[in-house]
């Protein structure tokens, strides 16, 4: 049976309506693909003390988690993952890539020409259709 990973990610918007994309480094699993940045749900761990840590870990900057965007299961090849995006806002520091290969700035309409992980297309889709401003 393939193995289900529980995996969170977070759509963070900057003041320009701009959403955080990262790629991901050769040196990562599923190399070359744009995702959320974000990661495994630990044990004992809930969906906002998950996604404060990742983003703290992978971009060392602070967020705020606010309401679940998407919840979406992706059969890859040889696992599963239910990715659950969350939007957080910064409240302290900058992103920087510690892991990932680059990170944009992209506006909704500019997302769908970025090549994303399997299981973030529906995310993705769903923050295309949010109103820009
Ligand atoms: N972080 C993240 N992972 C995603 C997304 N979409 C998607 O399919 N994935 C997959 C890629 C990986 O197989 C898995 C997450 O693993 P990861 O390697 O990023 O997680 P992690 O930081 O906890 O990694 P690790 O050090 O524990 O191995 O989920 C996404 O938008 N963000």
């Amino acid at each position: 049976m393939k193995k289900k990973i529980k995996v969170v990610g977070a759509i963070i918007e900057n003041t320009n309506n701009e959403i955080l994309c990262a790629l991901r480094s050769l040196q990562m699993p599923m190399p070359n693909l744009w995702e959320f940045p974000g990661g495994k749900v630990e044990e004992g761990e809930n969906l906002q003390e998950a996604i404060k840590r990742e983003i703290n870990e992978e971009l060392s900057c602070r967020v705020e988690a606010f309401e679940v965007f998407n919840d979406y299961t992706h059969e890859y090849d040889k696992f599963i993952v239910n990715l659950i995006t969350i939007k957080c806002k910064i409240i302290e520091g900058t992103p920087v890539a510690n892991e990932h290969g680059a990170l944009i700035w992209l506006k909704r309409d500019y997302l769908s020409s970025l090549n994303w992980a399997p299981a973030d297309v529906p995310a993705v889709e769903e923050l295309m259709k949010e109103i820009n401003i």
